[in-house]
């Protein structure tokens, strides 16, 4: 089978965040479309109680010069279509604190961690929580959050609605939405936003979470085998250099060769975004979910023109196998015994979700392979929430990078997918690096 060919595998188918405030719940109706009353009651409960930055539950050992920041804990990542949202439950919790600690740290507890729904379109993903972690020196819990990006106004409505401008406030944040947001934050709610780089709470995380989760690297053996393939875990103990491609509503793509040192070699803006607005308008789903499902159902070769419609087998000299994707979508066109008319007749929706799915993949393929080949690096980590549930992406990419580099280069993929900038951002406050 050819490397870009499409195949199913029936295995594997801050910070400182809170600072003083009056707070309190209301009881009222949020009107916050998004996320309803759930998440009005968090925004307020983000504020801290009356006991402000001091609140006891809110602190941990701290050393001269580094002052630990009051509970709740948060990371946030507001991207171009989500914002990643990653929460601190401690569990090293002292009798004395327990006491002590004051209701509306109880409350926020209570509410993001018995939920897993907020709303109708937060989510936390229960699968990825992370349990027994050690964050500033404290032992607990990391649970995982995201919602649409585009209910970032509505969410800065509420909390106004609610009272926030009152309180004083820091929010811990990264990614463009910390930029873009970073005054509606200010002037709606009186939060401040203290921003790190993307990129660099990027590496952190991951560097973090590859330490904290023995399973979280994987690559997949016999990636194009419905038999054979299989999810195997990967050490990334040592992990320099690798390449890092992050798929997200675009794509950059780094070479990271330590903790504190990377460059951004290239990006596309064909990314996450371009597959789901292009399968929207191909197909008229709504949601990357649906999306997904579509492509699952469907087949790229009524769509895309293969190498052997062309040489009516290989292109053995240049070394093309026959079913390689000669030219995405052509097949849209008219050819062979069927007009262009016919041959649109003969193709599903599933079939264009499939293959706008495999162009993109195959695109962020080819670049990441050229940019390990300049850089001369092997390893190749993809993330981002484009991979989330999204198999035939992982598999078509696990494929190219072993095919087209003749089994030297690896692609390794990351369970916690997009949550990563979140997690650094956390980690990064203060320089407390756990
Ligand atoms: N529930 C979802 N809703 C929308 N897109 C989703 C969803 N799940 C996965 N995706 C995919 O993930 C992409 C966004 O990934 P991610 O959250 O990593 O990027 P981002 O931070 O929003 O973007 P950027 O870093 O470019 O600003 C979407 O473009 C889409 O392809
Ligand atoms: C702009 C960012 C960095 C925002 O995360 C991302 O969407 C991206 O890398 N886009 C690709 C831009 C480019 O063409 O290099």
């Amino acid at each position: 089978m050819g490397p870009h060919a499409t195949h199913r595998c029936k295995d594997c188918l801050s910070g400182r965040i809170m600072s003083g405030g009056q707070a309190g719940r209301s009881s009222s109706s949020s009107g916050f479309p998004g996320f309803g009353d759930d998440m009005a009651d968090m925004a307020q409960l983000h504020n801290g109680g009356p006991d402000g930055p001091q609140a006891p539950g809110g602190g941990g050992p701290s050393g001269p010069g580094r002052e630990v920041p009051s509970m709740p804990w948060f990371g946030m990542d507001i991207g171009g279509t989500l914002a990643k949202l990653v929460y601190f439950e401690p569990k090293d919790i002292t009798p004395d604190e327990a006491n002590s600690e004051i209701e509306t740290l109880k409350n926020i507890r209570r509410y993001l961690t018995k939920n897993s729904a907020y709303g109708k379109t937060g989510h936390r993903d229960m699968h990825l929580q992370m349990d027994n972690v050690e964050v500033r020196g404290r032992k607990g819990t990391l649970h995982f959050i995201r919602f649409p990006t585009s209910e970032m106004g509505n969410f800065l409505e509420l909390a106004k609605s609610k009272g926030m401008a009152t309180l004083v406030t820091t929010v811990c944040a990264t990614g463009g939405g910390a930029f873009k947001f970073e005054d509606s934050f200010q002037r709606e709610v009186n939060m401040k936003l203290m921003k790190f780089d993307e990129l660099d709470s990027l590496i952190r995380g991951i560097l973090y979470i590859e330490t904290n989760n023995p399973t979280e690297c994987y690559y997949f053996a016999d990636p194009t085998s419905d038999d054979h393939c299989q999810k195997v875990p990967y050490d990334l103990s040592n992990p320099y250099p690798f390449l890092l491609v992050n798929i997200g509503s675009g794509v950059s793509v780094l070479a990271v060769h330590g903790p504190n040192k990377y460059k951004r070699i290239t990006g596309t803006s064909l990314g996450g975004g371009t597959f789901l607005g292009l399968c929207c308008l191909l197909t008229g789903c709504n949601t990357f979910e649906e999306a997904i499902e579509l492509a699952t159902g469907g087949d790229n070769t009524k769509v895309d023109k293969l190498v052997r419609d062309i040489y009516g087998g290989d292109y053995g000299k240049m070394g093309l196998p026959g079913d390689l994707v000669a030219s995405s979508f052509m097949g849209m066109c008219s050819f062979g015994q069927m007009n262009t008319k016919e041959r649109r007749a003969n193709v599903s929706r599933e079939d264009l979700a499939r293959a706008t799915l495999v162009t993109i993949t195959n695109n962020i393929g080819s670049i990441a392979r050229m940019c390990a080949s300049n850089e001369k690096i092997h390893n190749v980590v993809f993330v981002g929430n484009f991979l989330r549930v999204n198999p035939i992406s992982l598999k078509l990419l696990a494929h190219a990078m072993e095919y087209w580099s003749n089994g030297t280069l690896k692609a390794l993929f990351l369970e916690h997918e997009g949550y990563f900038g979140a997690v650094g951002c956390l980690l990064g406050f203060n320089g407390f690096l756990s």
